[in-house]
């Protein structure tokens, strides 16, 4: 009887689809500082594709470290085999279900590889996409680096090649998951807690319930 209850629940586990909230906006726009608060109040583990990135480049003996370094100071994205790569290892490590997948995918190739590797893999929820302008996110990236990010990236030099990659390149793909009916714009130019109101309203209307505290 035991064991033909935990074959039924090892089945049942091994069927259960890792979910995923793409979370996308400009450089600043307040994406990471979203995903934290909302790992808080939610079972969501926040995954930052940047800070994956920005690990690997620092693990001695990467082979990725200087490509890794090149793109992130030039604005440019890394090629999808090993921002993939790093995030499915981040879900399994994880042991978890539900993942905040902050700053991916940015192009097409990010898009067209996680369709290739992940999309049968796991089910995309929905896309949290900030707005804010230019000129607020600008502000907020050179005040972060004044304040010691240690960010090779926040510095007006690498702002605009991010921007301009940011539109040429990022912005088709939230059209693509807008065109999806799949996009929750959220306004991010007003303080964190006031983003993050709207971003609990745009969880509840999928149906994802609060943890308890
Ligand atoms: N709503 C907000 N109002 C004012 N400042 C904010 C707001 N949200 C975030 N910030 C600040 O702006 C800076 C950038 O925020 P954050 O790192 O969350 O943005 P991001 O979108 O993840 O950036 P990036 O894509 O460059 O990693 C941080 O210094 C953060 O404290
Ligand atoms: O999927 C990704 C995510 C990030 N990058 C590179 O990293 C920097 C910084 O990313 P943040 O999200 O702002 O931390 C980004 O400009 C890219 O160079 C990437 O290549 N692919």
């Amino acid at each position: 009887m035991l064991s033909c209850a935990v074959r039924h629940c090892s089945r049942y586990i091994s069927k259960m689809v890792p979910e995923v909230v793409f979370v996308l906006g400009a450089p600043g726009a307040g994406k990471g500082t979203q995903c934290s608060l909302i790992s808080k109040e939610y079972d969501f583990v926040h995954l930052s594709a940047g800070d994956l990135l920005r690990e690997e480049r620092q693990r001695p003996g990467s082979e990725y470290g200087e490509m890794i370094e090149e793109k992130i100071r030039n604005g440019q994205i890394v090629p999808v085999e090993v921002t993939c790569s790093l995030l499915h290892k981040a879900m399994q490590n994880s042991g978890k279900q539900r993942f905040l997948v902050d700053g991916f995918p940015r192009n097409k190739d990010n898009l067209e590889g996680w369709e290739r590797v992940m999309s049968d893999k796991t089910k995309l929820l929905f896309v949290l996409f900030f707005e804010c302008s230019p000129e607020i996110c600008t502000e907020r990236c050179l005040g972060r680096g004044a304040a010691g990010s240690g960010r090779s990236d926040d510095n007006l030099d690498s702002l605009k090649k991010r921007f301009n990659t940011y539109i040429n390149d990022t912005l088709p793909i939230i059209n693509h998951y807008d065109e999806l009916g799949l996009v929750r714009r959220i306004n991010a130019e007003v303080s964190p807690n006031e983003v993050f109101q709207d971003v609990k309203v745009a969880f509840q209307e999928v149906g994802m319930q609060q943890i308890a505290n």
